[in-house]
């Protein structure tokens, strides 16, 4: 499976230019072999969250787009997240297609980043993001997600092998960022696919750093803080492998993970 990154510069409240450089970015990655291509967090409009009533996705424009793409190049895509207006209120949300055009995800945004407002303008969903890519069970979070090992961990009980996070995370935590990942492919045995964005918004510097690290731990790959496409192949029989080799699934004990009054 070869996945491609696309860690693009996002322009800030403008929907048209975005949907023609995503265009233009998935053309190339399909052009150099991709079977999955990923996509950053909101890539439509930014952070442009006052302006969500005017630039927000109303008419599922994202999703029709990403399927499409899809359909037409016989491509898997994760396509990262749009800022979206629906039932009265807007939402980061995820699309993904399958490569015959089906949308099999759309996710909402779990957990609202406070430090860049969106617990001001977003409503948060309230369900796990679990899709099946050529019969792999695959899930996806978004970018302050990651800061909560229990929700990564779900998915992976139910299953993930690949977990896909796109993002705009600034370049002032990237270290929190690079570690956080890590972590989250050790402790689930799994394949973490996370794709920030490049560039900067009126309020902050974004880092780059899109990486690609196996279900073991390796980084096996890691871009710089540029716009660029990054490729990787990966091999999903590790994640089998490595959940043999150290079985921590099978040793939890959930039942000591519960908080208790007797316990405090
Ligand atoms: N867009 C986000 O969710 C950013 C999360 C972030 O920067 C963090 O430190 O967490």
């Amino acid at each position: 499976m070869k996945i491609a990154c696309i860690q693009l510069d996002i322009a800030f409240g403008n929907p048209e230019t975005n949907f023609a450089r995503v265009a233009e970015k998935m053309t190339e990655a399909k052009e150099n072999g991709a079977d999955i291509i990923v996509l950053p967090e909101m890539w439509n409009t930014g952070y442009a969250l006052t302006e969500l009533e005017a630039l927000s996705d109303s008419e599922e424009r994202a999703k029709s787009f990403i399927a499409d793409f899809a359909k037409k190049n016989q491509v898997h895509v994760v396509g990262g997240s749009v800022s979206t207006h629906k039932n009265g209120a807007f939402y980061n949300t995820m699309h993904i297609a399958d490569k015959n055009g089906e949308a099999v995800g759309e996710y909402d945004k779990a957990h609202l980043f406070g430090l860049m407002d969106e617990h001001v303008y977003l409503e948060a969903g309230n369900s796990l993001n679990l899709f099946e890519l050529d019969g792999v069970t695959c899930g996806g979070v978004i970018c302050y997600d990651i800061r909560f090992p229990e929700w990564i961990r779900a998915h992976a009980l139910n299953g993930a092998k690949i977990m896909f996070v796109p993002a705009e995370w600034p370049a002032a935590r990237i270290d929190h960022w690079r570690v956080l990942l890590q972590a989250r492919a050790i402790e689930n045995q799994c394949f973490v696919v996370a794709v920030n964005r490049a560039g900067s918004d009126p309020k902050n510097e974004f880092g780059g750093n899109s990486m690609v690290i196996a279900p073991w731990g390796e980084v096996r790959m890691q871009l710089g803080m540029e716009e660029t496409i990054g490729y990787t192949e990966i091999d999903l029989t590790e994640v089998d492998e490595v959940r043999g080799r150290i079985p921590v699934f099978d040793d939890r004990r959930e039942t000591l993970y519960k908080k208790t009054e007797k316990n405090l």
